[in-house]
């Protein structure tokens, strides 16, 4: 099946002229029609700025030095700013981890629902308004006719985000990018959130990337997975592959952070964490940016980036280490 989006050898840069740290290195990812895809790894990885990237919405502080994105028979970063405003919110929307910096402070939702609808599809000014407020009403928001007429801060954080869900599903995307969607949610909230997302998923179809720091939620939501380090894809695989036969040292690590139990976590006992931090943009290594946290790095390891690896038997399954 030809996948949906296809990154392949994206190269992106941040600092200035002389001084540029690669941020985003080779980066390499596919996704199916419907597929969930989820993008883990620590602060700094370059996450969002691949999110960014899909989206044709990187800063002019980022530089693309190579690579294409393609989707639906183009690459994204070479349309122009028109073209790629059609693709962003009909093809491809994204909600983010804070639906008050996205959603209008001063515009009834309703109303910005509505001109996601207007901008789209061909609709009525009216048809536009009895579409918003089904919207509001398939996300879960309680009095969706009245609730059209308010105004974000009237909202709880759990509802906004359903309110930027109900934006971002609004023209029937075929790619919803979500960025840490629950991350500045209570727990409970949060599960609602993975809940409608899961829902919203099986009755449309759409392939999800989510984006996300929570192995356990990526885990339980997604198909498939792939972990981000310093700007590098270091696995990549179906999620109980990976999640159950890691191979990378750093998917290691990331799963022995987690507790084994919540009883074990709440008894007292240390959670692990992995050593030293995700190095910044200007101190990139040339090869695989985990050897100096890694137990296992040989000394040729920060130097040359070892090659990718495929498991034999699950060609989906691939990493970047000498193991
Ligand atoms: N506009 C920018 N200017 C300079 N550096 C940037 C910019 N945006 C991101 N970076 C740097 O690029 C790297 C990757 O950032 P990115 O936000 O993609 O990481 P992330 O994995 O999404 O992290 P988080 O989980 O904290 O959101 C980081 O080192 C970050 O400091």
């Amino acid at each position: 099946m030809e996948p949906l989006l296809q990154v392949n050898n994206l190269c992106l840069s941040v600092g200035p002229m002389g001084r540029r740290g690669a941020v985003v290195r080779d980066l390499e990812l596919a996704l199916q029609p419907g597929e969930r895809l989820g993008l883990v790894g620590e602060s700094g990885s370059g996450k969002s700025l691949t999110a960014l990237a899909i989206m044709g919405l990187l800063s002019e502080a980022v530089t693309v030095e190579s690579g294409e994105i393609r989707f639906m028979g183009n690459d994204l970063l070479r349309l122009d700013a028109r073209a790629m405003r059609h693709v962003r919110g009909k093809e491809i929307s994204m909600i983010f981890q804070e639906p008050l910096t996205a959603l209008n402070p001063v515009m009834r939702v309703g109303e910005q629902i509505a001109e996601v609808l207007l901008e789209h599809r061909e609709l009525s000014v009216r048809d536009a308004r009895r579409k918003a407020v089904e919207l509001l009403d398939l996300v879960g928001i309680r009095q969706p006719a009245e609730s059209y007429a308010r105004y974000p801060h009237q909202f709880s954080g759990g509802m906004r985000q359903r309110v930027m869900i109900a934006m971002a599903v609004a023209c029937r995307p075929r790619l919803l990018i979500a960025d840490e969607p629950t991350t500045a949610l209570d727990v409970t909230v949060q599960a609602q959130i993975i809940d409608l997302l899961d829902r919203l998923q099986q009755e449309t179809g759409v392939a999800i990337l989510l984006i996300s720091h929570n192995l356990a939620l990526v885990g339980n939501f997604c198909n498939r997975i792939a972990v981000m380090y310093a700007g590098d894809v270091v696995e990549t695989g179906e999620c109980p592959d990976v999640l159950v036969h890691p191979h990378h040292p750093y998917t290691r690590a990331l799963l022995d952070c987690l507790p084994a139990e919540l009883d074990s976590a709440a008894g007292g006992e240390r959670l692990n964490e992995i050593g030293g931090q995700v190095p910044a943009p200007a101190d990139m290594a040339p090869g695989c940016r985990f050897a100096q946290r890694c137990s296992q790095a040989l000394p040729s390891c920060a130097s040359v980036l070892p090659p990718l690896r495929r498991h034999p038997e699950r060609p989906g399954t691939s990493w970047h280490c000498i193991e």
